[in-house]
């Protein structure tokens, strides 16, 4: 496979996470120019989409013009194709330096904004070995793998209303705990968490009755960002039987500024880990190109390493979370955002949470600067990021997200 470069001109080194192999979509605004645009994030620049495409390719700029992406998520994937090659061109080929020379602005002076309208949010619990550790600390003596686990993508519903931008504060949520000594009390969550997870973002809707089959993946979703699924385990523990979680979760869920298209991570495209249960044949991706993906998160707490969750050994794959969640009829609605479920690897230090990294807060874990945590404290800063390969030896970065807690309102 050929890999191009961006043009000279841009000065973007070849492995730059944001290089021309990338092309995220995002929405900005500057001092100069408030009015929130989407733009496309090339090296340490963000192209102006909007003024680009209505002089170059007036036929796409419905797409591109409005202060979200959700245009664009609606166009479908012949737009999603058109779009892409045509800035690849325009990045790539110098004779475009004079048109593009305008419309180019250095990141450190945008604001990202949330790039789209999240309509449903759905969350999965796709990753065998976190499912297995809180298996383990949540229903002690019981098997860790619920009996389904294997055969279903198990999820549940969440809130989009409350999914916010990277950067956000999230406010120390306050709920129901029960005490060890038996009592119920309502105050500040204790076991405030984090998980690392991955977001699928569709864009194609499809029709109330229809089921989008794995086959299909591709043409309804658009790409990917990553989610940092805040959560309160206190609140969690207390309330999660039998409905599943509610308010441990629903008070903000932070995701990535940069949704990265699916169309990039061709490259990172893996096998998913041998399932040991015959599926069902919605579910069956045995016989189809595969849909795991080689990405690497990078998980920071106040700027000190504490994980470094893979994807590639996630049980189930976004095809078959989108086959499972639309297996009943429900429809897609452009700007549907669906989740991974917290990413953690096989070994200790590819944890995607909080709770399974001081195993429950038994075991605390100790910073580099000298500091310890089990749960996250007020003030404490997490910063989630990723790559994965791209061709020819390129970078895929998906970015960061960003969030700080904030100390609880009033008890
Ligand atoms: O096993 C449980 O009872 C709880 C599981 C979670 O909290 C995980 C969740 O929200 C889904 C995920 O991120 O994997
Ligand atoms: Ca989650
Ligand atoms: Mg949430």
């Amino acid at each position: 496979m050929t890999t191009v470069s961006a043009a000279p001109w841009l000065d973007v080194p070849a492995d730059h996470p944001f290089g021309v192999a990338t092309l995220p979509y995002g929405v900005f605004s500057t001092a100069a120019d408030p009015v929130a645009r989407v733009g496309v994030a090339i090296g340490e620049l963000i192209l102006d989409l909007a003024p680009v495409v209505r002089l170059l390719a007036p036929r796409l700029a419905p797409a591109v013009a409005g202060p979200s992406l959700d245009a664009l998520l609606a166009a479908g994937p012949r737009t999603w194709a058109e779009v892409r090659a045509a800035v690849t061109t325009w990045l790539t080929d110098p004779s475009f330096s004079d048109q593009l020379g305008a419309h180019l602005v250095p990141a450190r002076d945008a604001v990202l904004h949330l790039p789209f309208t999240v309509a449903d949010y759905v969350d999965f619990y796709a990753s065998e070995q976190h499912a297995t550790n809180l298996g383990r600390m949540f229903r002690p003596g019981q098997d860790p793998l619920t009996p389904n686990w294997k055969h279903l993508p198990i999820g549940y519903h969440g809130r989009a209303g409350t999914v916010v931008g990277s950067g956000t504060g999230v406010v120390r949520p306050s709920g129901q705990r029960r005490e060890p000594d038996g009592g119920i009390t309502f105050g500040p969550s204790r076991r405030l968490d984090i998980e690392a997870e991955l977001g699928f973002v569709v864009g194609a809707p499809s029709r109330l009755g229809r089921p989008v089959e794995l086959t299909r993946f591709a043409e309804h979703v658009f790409g990917v960002c990553l989610v940092n699924d805040w959560s309160a385990r206190d609140i969690q523990a207390w309330e999660y039987v039998p409905l599943g979680p509610f308010l441990g979760k629903s008070f903000a869920t932070s995701v990535s500024p940069w949704v990265v298209p699916l169309a990039a991570l061709d490259a990172a495209r893996v096998a998913p880990p041998e399932r040991t249960v015959p599926l069902l044949p919605y579910l069956d991706d045995s016989r189809t190109p595969p849909w795991g993906l080689d990405v690497r998160l990078e998980v920071r707490l106040n700027g000190h390493v504490v994980s470094r969750p893979v994807f590639d050994g996630m049980y189930w794959t976004g095809a078959q979370m989108l086959a499972h969640l639309t297996a009943n009829g429900a429809s897609l609605r452009t700007g549907d955002l669906y989740a991974s479920g917290t990413i953690s690897g096989a070994r200790p230090d590819q944890r995607g949470s909080l709770i399974e990294l001081s195993w429950g807060g038994a075991e605390p874990l100790r910073l580099a600067d000298g500091t310890t945590r089990t749960f996250l404290e007020d003030g404490d800063e997490v910063v989630i990021s990723a790559v994965a390969p791209g061709a020819g030896g390129t970078v895929i970065g998906l970015g960061e997200v960003r969030g700080r807690i904030l100390p609880a309102g009033r008890d």
